[in-house]
């Protein structure tokens, strides 16, 4: 048996997201907690890992005119991590990552493997990068440039526009801004600052949203103020969910699809302890979640409970948010597999839970009361079909404008994209119940 080395780990972590069986940030914490693996090598792994995943399309393409024969789905794998390093890494000789990947496919299987492995490395290598001249029509090129599958290229050249849609593609290629929230009930946002340039942070306030803060140095969840619940980390279009929601002091809030709590925390530090925050979710060890985020954070103003959101919930409130479960295309730069293993279908199923969600949920908005809905995608489908579907089923609601922090415009909705704060993809809206 091979001894522990940072690429055969890089290449088990792709083969289990790749397959579907299980998420590519889970496995890297995973294998980061459990091997003794040097800090530049947890760096070297979380590169392979991201790298690899987020350029599959790309890799693929480069490096299937080497291949002549059928191969086992692993050692294709193995292949285009190999090819991830030869094309985007600098510092990695080219005789390293084949006797890197020969070995590992010795390890894996018989020699035969290994020889195949090392036939077509050496041939890529050796000869000039595949352009994309060959192809004819922008989708496809688009396709292949940004490692985004066809059939969403197309959606969302239809939807955004050819420029938009390459840019968030090429965009989503690299990492997202740092950005915390405030615990505004623990500590204040001029002290948060203060603490964490001392700690060695560079920090920028955010132009949007006061509690927001965009940091740069050592992972955050290393540091004091992390770890004492005095600032979540928090990605700025998602923060945008609770900040439109915009609950009063004293006011009660359901929360409908919680977990793991980053929205529910952060709508009850903005009533300041004050009021009722009901969090529901319908995954028990997902509750567990939310439990342990508002204990760290010290908010005692949440209760939280499982409860399926297509089932009548027993109360009405002052505000309710549907954070919809949805196909995650908003966050595929941190979840590149995303991109990979949804289909059209998915995207369709997943809208008649959303409007069944919203439907529910709509029911326990008191006379006068508003709700957001919201999702971390953006598929037309799952974002404007569902709440114009709603509405038009229920005239009893209507839009709550509220301001485009893009344009200072009043909208009714807001379709964020990863190029307007190098940040997620996220879609809001906000109805109210018309008084009676
Ligand atoms: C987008 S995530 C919510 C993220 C959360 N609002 C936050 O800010 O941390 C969607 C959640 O919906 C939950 N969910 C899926 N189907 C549900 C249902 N029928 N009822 C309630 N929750 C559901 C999932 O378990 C998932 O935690």
């Amino acid at each position: 048996m091979m001894k522990f080395n940072v690429r055969y780990v890089a290449l088990t972590i792709l083969d289990d997201v790749l397959t579907g069986e299980a998420y590519s940030n889970l496995q890297l914490n995973e294998a980061i907690k459990n091997e003794a693996i040097s800090k530049k090598d947890v760096g070297l792994l979380t590169e392979l890992v991201y790298g690899t995943l987020q350029r599959k399309i790309t890799l693929e393409y480069l490096i299937e005119p080497f291949i002549q024969t059928q191969l086992k789905g692993w050692m294709k794998r193995l292949l285009i991590m190999s090819a991830y390093q030869f094309v985007y890494l600098d510092k990695v000789p080219n005789h390293a990552i084949i006797n890197e990947a020969v070995n590992i496919a010795k390890d894996r299987g018989d020699l035969h493997n290994s020889k195949a492995i090392n036939a077509i490395l050496r041939n890529f290598m050796s000869s000039p990068l595949r352009t994309l001249d060959e192809i004819k029509h922008d989708d496809k090129k688009l396709s292949i440039e940004g490692s985004v599958p066809l059939w969403l290229t197309k959606h969302w050249i239809t939807h955004f526009g050819y420029e938009k849609t390459r840019e968030m593609c090429l965009l989503s290629l690299t990492p997202p801004d740092t950005t915390v929230r405030v615990n505004t009930t623990r500590i204040s946002i001029d002290d948060a600052v203060e603490r964490l340039e001392s700690n060695g942070y560079t920090v920028q306030m955010d132009k949007d949203i006061e509690r927001c803060l965009h940091i740069k140095g050592e992972p955050i969840v290393n540091d004091r103020l992390f770890k004492d619940g005095l600032l979540s980390v928090q990605d700025k279009s998602s923060m945008f969910v609770a900040e439109i929601l915009n609950p009063k002091e004293n006011s009660t809030v359901l929360d409908t699809c919680s977990a793991p709590g980053g929205k529910t925390c952060h709508i009850a530090e903005m009533m300041n302890q004050t009021g009722q925050v009901d969090a529901y979710d319908i995954y028990p060890h997902k509750i567990d979640l939310i439990d342990f985020n508002i204990k760290k954070l010290r908010l005692n103003n949440v209760t939280t409970d499982v409860h399926d959101a297509t089932q009548p919930f027993d109360k009405t409130y002052d505000y309710v948010l549907v954070d919809a479960p949805c196909s995650g295309f908003g966050v595929m730069r941190r979840k590149p597999e995303i991109k990979y293993d949804k289909t059209a279908k998915d995207v369709e199923s997943l809208w008649h839970l959303q409007l069944k969600i919203l439907e529910n949920a709509s029911k326990s908005v008191a006379p006068g009361g508003e709700l957001v809905y919201s999702t971390c995608t953006i598929e037309q489908m799952e974002n404007e079909n569902v709440v114009y579907s709603f509405l038009k089923a229920n005239p009893e609601f209507e839009f709550a404008l509220f301001n485009d922090p893009r344009t200072n415009q009043e909208t009714k909705t807001l379709q964020l994209l990863p190029q307007d704060y190098n940040s997620d993809g996220f879609f809001i809206t906000k109805i109210k119940r018309k008084e009676r």
